[in-house]
């Protein structure tokens, strides 16, 4: 079978595609690269109206749903504040996702998205 190469038809599906990587290596126990399932979660579902996750966004920038780096910046936020709302504070969850929010921020300053561009160009 042919090399799954990660084709994107556009400079701005590849820089989303590097961001959410740099964004997934904040997230090292991969608590946030899939849907979280009422299995592991229960009553999830039913709490969390706006499901959110890595593997979530990687099908958005392939299908090239994202028009701007904004939109991905509110995914990241939606996925943080379930988890923020979901779990309780003292829980591992709620220590990670506050802790991605704050340095997915900061991969997504303009600073850091300029030094990325350039490395794409
Ligand atoms: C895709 O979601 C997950 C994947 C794997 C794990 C996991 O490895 N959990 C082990 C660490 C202690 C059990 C947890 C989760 C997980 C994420 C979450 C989130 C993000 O709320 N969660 C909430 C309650 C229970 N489990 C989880």
């Amino acid at each position: 079978p042919l090399l799954k190469v990660e084709e994107y038809q556009t400079p701005f599906q590849e820089l989303l595609h590097q961001v959410l990587r740099q964004l997934q290596r904040k997230d090292p126990n991969a608590f946030f690269s899939f849907p979280v399932t009422d299995f592991i979660a229960p009553g999830y579902t039913m709490i969390i109206k706006h499901p959110m996750d890595f593997s979530t966004m990687k099908e958005r920038v392939k299908k090239n749903e994202y028009q701007s780096l904004e939109e991905l910046k509110g995914d990241l936020r939606t996925m943080c504040e379930n988890a923020m709302t979901y779990n309780r504070p003292e829980t591992i969850y709620y220590k990670a996702a506050k802790k991605l929010l704050h340095s997915g921020m900061k991969i997504l300053s303009p600073e850091r998205i300029q030094t990325l561009k350039q490395s794409i160009d």
